[in-house]
């Protein structure tokens, strides 16, 4: 028999995570004919242990229930894994890019339902030192202050929480000095952010690389020029309406690898959590995992 292990955050969701357990449960169980195990996460890399023992014990589904914190958590105990299940992911946070990506809906019913499509997609992970990442790297006294958007900020103003950080700190003028290699390439310079993308969708802005998709094997690299507040609201335009890479302030290049260093301590966010302080080594894994997409894609 088939056997799936639904990995959940019970506080995720707006308290209505247990009620969606129930019928991705029965889904499974009943439709799709798997043996079902659930593991509620308590407390930070729960997800990650979880997901590894389905490694472990050959289990053929993993469906992650909660935010991109819960999914992070997740997808990282898949990393060096021989025998990895394919991923379902039913999304319940505030932003939840890798679903956007993915085109898995957003509403919580929609993305059950598509748990038993048959169609499945190899997506690209990035690893970035010794940690897996699904979406976005960003490094800079920008990302920096992104990492302390509030959960409250987000379920309230979603993507515009991370907008309003952002221009704030741009306001500050709080440049750091970075070194950027890629593929044998360097940039140095000054610089409030970079962001090495490998979707279409961050921190829920669906236009910030429209040209990156989940399966192109290449890291998407904006580096952002020390900016004013004038050039700043430009690039912000841009950001919104889909140009960011032919933006004038904005350097945007395509990559397998990327180290990142500066004489600086400078911090990092990783799928929108607060990551590892520079030096950071990253590089592309082309179709690591597999995910159950919904029947018709247009990515
Ligand atoms: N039972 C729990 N109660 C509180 N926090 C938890 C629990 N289980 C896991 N966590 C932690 O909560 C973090 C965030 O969870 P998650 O991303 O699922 O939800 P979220 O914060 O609602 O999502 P988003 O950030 O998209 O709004 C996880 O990375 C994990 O460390």
């Amino acid at each position: 028999m088939k056997r799936a292990m639904i990995i959940i955050n019970p506080s995720s969701g707006k308290e209505l995570a247990l009620e969606y357990l129930q019928k991705v449960e029965q889904l499974l169980r009943s439709e799709a004919g798997y043996d079902v195990v659930v593991n509620e996460t308590a407390k930070e890399l729960d997800a990650t242990n979880f997901c590894i023992s389905a490694c472990e014990d050959c289990f053929d589904l993993v469906v992650s229930i909660g935010g991109d914190g819960t999914l992070h958590e997740t997808i990282n105990g898949l990393l060096d894994q021989k025998h990895r299940p394919l991923l379902g992911i039913v999304p319940l946070g505030t932003v939840n890019d890798f679903a956007r990506a993915l085109q898995i809906p957003l509403d919580p019913d929609e993305a059950i339902r598509t748990l038993t499509s048959s169609q499945v997609k190899d997506v690209d992970m990035g690893r970035l030192n010794d940690q897996l990442f699904a979406n976005v790297v960003a490094a800079g006294s920008l990302a920096e202050s992104l990492s302390s958007v509030s959960s409250e900020d987000k379920s309230k103003l979603g993507a515009f929480a991370y907008f309003r950080e952002g221009l704030r700190e741009l306001v500050n003028n709080s440049a750091a000095p970075l070194r950027i290699e890629y593929d044998g390439e360097v940039w140095e310079g000054d610089s409030p952010l970079f962001i090495a993308t490998l979707t279409n969708s961050v921190g829920g802005f669906e236009k910030i690389a429209p040209e990156a998709t989940v399966d192109d094997g290449l890291l998407h690299g904006f580096i952002f020029k020390d900016l004013n507040l004038f050039n700043t609201l430009a690039v912000g335009a841009s950001l919104l309406f889909g140009h960011l890479k032919d933006h004038q302030d904005v350097i945007y290049f395509t990559a397998r690898h990327i180290q990142v260093t500066s004489n600086q301590p400078v911090r990092t966010n990783v799928d929108g959590e607060e990551g590892p302080a520079l030096p950071i080594d990253m590089h592309i894994l082309p179709g690591h995992i597999k995910v159950v997409v919904p029947e018709v894609q247009v990515v």
